[in-house]
């Protein structure tokens, strides 16, 4: 762990006294650290659309079921070398094991976020509590519009890409979200969608700093130039596969991708790419909403 971050640049001097140890400066980084929570109390709620059809289909979770294909993802983490942390889960909080959403680790440390809906908002409080006894980190929080983390993506050091459905997050959280990395002189790149794909990274993931899974087919043209004038490659994933979670995947490395099983043709061209994938089994989670990116809340990537 580096401790040796650059305390001048922190804009935040309210958090100067913490130790620097949650921390990603890109999304495809070396992944040393990152925060579970096992999905004990899952249940399908109805707020986004996969979900929902889900439900429609007759979906109902097993739980001990979800707890184990949960297990194995964390057994491969470790098995990676990853440290995982565990956030208790709590009766109640249906989408807890979506620990990508409530927070998100920077270049400045952890932010608290501001979801949208109130059982997804009511994790906040939880994570910011945690992350100040656990890791002794406290956040800084959001507090105005709607942001959660699946609509975030610190791409690569001074590139960083903001979903924007206005349903999930909304010009105002992001906003003020963007805000500390605008005034480091980070490109920040809004991306505007519809609120049916729910979060960004159900439609758009990158691999390594120059290559990304994009649902090519639903993303507009102009994000996709934006994208390739940044010199990010896509490979594309359909929305149906989309709709599995196929574009939803963890980059442990830039070389390594964990992926949920399901959508084997995206797992083909990742490996064709030169990518090392590693599919699992978790059809009780994206059940739910929510791939392996989803269930994934890195603390820490070197770099
Ligand atoms: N980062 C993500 N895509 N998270 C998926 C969350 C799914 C969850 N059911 C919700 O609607 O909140």
């Amino acid at each position: 762990m580096k401790l040796d971050f650059a305390l001048a640049h922190r804009p935040f001097p309210e958090t100067r006294l913490q130790p620097a140890f949650v921390r990603v400066r890109g999304e495809t980084h070396r992944l040393t650290d990152v925060a579970l929570c096992t999905p004990r109390y899952l249940a399908p709620v109805p707020c986004c659309s996969v979900t929902k059809e889900a439900l429609r289909e007759g979906y109902s979770t097993d739980n001990a079921r979800a707890v184990a294909q949960h297990g194995r993802l964390r057994e491969l983490l470790q098995a990676s070398g990853v440290r995982c942390h565990s956030l208790p889960p709590a009766a109640g909080q249906a989408d807890m094991c979506f620990t990508r959403d409530a927070a998100v680790a920077t270049p400045w440390g952890l932010v608290a976020l501001h979801p949208a809906l109130d059982h997804r908002a009511s994790e906040v409080d939880k994570i910011a509590g945690w992350a100040t006894s656990a890791l002794g980190e406290r956040p800084r929080r959001i507090r105005q519009g709607r942001i959660e983390g699946g609509d975030v993506c610190i791409a690569r050091p001074g590139l960083l890409i903001i979903g924007v459905s206005g349903a999930r997050t909304d010009e105002a959280g992001a906003a003020e979200f963007a805000a500390p990395f605008e005034a480091d002189g980070w490109d920040v790149l809004r991306y505007r969608f519809d609120e049916h794909f729910l979060h960004l990274d159900t439609i758009f993931c990158m691999l390594d700093e120059k290559h990304a899974l994009a649902c090519t087919d639903v993303l507009d043209d102009a994000f996709m130039a934006e994208l390739a004038a940044r010199g990010i490659a896509l490979i594309p994933v359909t929305y149906k596969e989309a709709r599995r979670l196929g574009c939803n995947v963890l980059s442990i490395d830039g070389h390594s991708i964990i992926a949920a099983a399901g959508t084997p043709r995206v797992a083909r061209m990742m490996r064709e790419h030169g990518f090392t994938v590693h599919e699992l089994e978790l059809d009780e989670l994206t059940a739910c909403g929510g791939g392996v990116h989803c269930l994934t809340m890195p603390l820490q990537r070197e770099g």
